[in-house]
C-alpha cells in the first residue's frame, strides 16, 4: 500500500512548549487514519500541521521533516495556497460561510479563478452528490447555509473541501457537534470518500475509530505510543497504555 504522507522524526513548539516529540508515521493512500488520545495530547496540533495551518500561530517551530508528494511540506518550494488546496480541512463545528448553499461551494474555485457558470455549477453538483446532500438540497442551492440542519452543514463544509479537488481530507472531531443520525451519515460518506481521498480524522470516539478507521495512532503527552491497523490496536495493543485507554481504564 502507498504511503501519501510521511512524518519523519517531528518535534513541534509552541514558543518554549514542546507540543509533539518525535512523531514517526506514515500515512497510507487512500485509507481512513484515525487520531486518539485522551485532551491534550497533541491530536489537533497534529492534524494542524499537515496543512500548515499552524502557521497562523505567532511562535510556533517544528523540527524533523513531513513528506508530501516528494517534498517536505516546510520547504521553500512548497507554495502553502497550494498545499491547502491539496489538503483540505474540515473542522469540529460545522462552520458554513453566511452565504447560500450554491456559494459555500463555489467560494474556493472561485477563488482561484474559476469564473465559467457552467464550470461552477458542475463543481456544485459533483461536490455536493460526492459529500451525500445533492438530493437534499438541489431545488435550494440559493438557500443560505445556515437554513440547512448541523449534518447538513458539515456535509456542506464537507463538500465545500471537496470542490477544491482535494487529495488529502483531514477532519478534526467532525461529527463531535451532531446527534447519532448526522454522525451515521458522516460515517457512511467517510467510507465512500477513501476511494477517492486519503482521510485523516481525529476523534475522542474509540467506537468511531474502530468503525471507520484502518489504522489508529494513540497519541500521549505529544508522543504517539503506538500506531498500526486498526484491528490489531483494539484487538491486541503493544502498550499497557493503549490498552487502558481503549478500554476506558485511563485514569
Ligand atoms: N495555540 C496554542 N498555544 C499554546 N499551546 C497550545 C496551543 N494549542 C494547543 N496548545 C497546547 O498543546 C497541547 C496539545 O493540544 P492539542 O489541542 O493539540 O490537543 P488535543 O489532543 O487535540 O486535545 P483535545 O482532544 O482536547 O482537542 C496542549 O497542552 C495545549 O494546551
Amino acid at each position: 500500500m502507498g504511503v501519501k504522507i510521511d512524518i519523519k522524526n517531528l518535534d513541534f513548539y509552541y514558543g518554549d512548549f514542546k507540543a509533539l516529540s518525535d512523531i514517526n508515521m506514515k500515512i497510507e493512500d487512500r485509507k481512513v487514519t484515525a487520531l486518539i488520545g485522551p485532551s491534550g495530547c497533541g491530536k489537533s496540533t497534529f492534524i494542524r500541521i499537515i496543512n500548515r495551518m499552524n502557521d497562523l500561530i505567532d511562535g510556533t517551530s517544528h523540527k524533523g521533516e513531513i513528506v508530501y508528494e516528494g517534498k517536505d511540506i516546510y520547504s521553500s518550494k512548497v507554495d502553502v495556497v497550494d498545499l491547502r488546496k491539496r489538503v483540505g480541512m474540515v473542522f469540529q463545528k460545522p462552520n458554513p460561510f453566511p452565504k447560500s448553499i450554491y456559494e459555500n461551494v463555489v467560494f474556493g474555485p472561485k477563488r482561484h479563478g474559476i469564473k465559467k457558470k457552467s464550470e461552477l455549477d458542475k463543481i456544485v453538483e459533483t461536490s455536493l452528490k460526492d459529500a451525500a446532500l445533492w438530493d437534499e438540497v438541489k431545488d435550494r442551492l440559493d438557500s443560505s447555509a445556515w437554513s440547512l440542519s448541523g449534518g447538513q452543514q458539515q456535509r456542506l463544509c464537507i463538500a465545500r473541501a471537496l470542490a477544491m479537488e482535494p487529495d488529502v481530507l483531514l477532519m478534526d472531531e467532525p461529527t463531535s457537534a451532531l446527534d447519532p443520525v448526522a454522525t451515521s451519515k458522516i460515517e457512511e460518506l467517510i467510507e465512500e470518500l477513501k476511494n477517492k481521498y486519503t482521510i485523516v480524522i481525529v476523534t475522542h470516539s474509540m467506537q468511531q475509530a474502530g468503525r471507520i478507521s484502518d489504522n489508529t495512532a494513540f497519541f500521549l503527552m505529544g508522543r504517539l505510543v503506538e500506531f498500526g491497523k486498526t484491528a490489531d490496536i483494539f484487538s491486541n495493543p503493544q502498550d499497557k497504555r493503549t490498552e487502558d485507554y481503549i478500554t476506558g481504564r485511563f485514569g
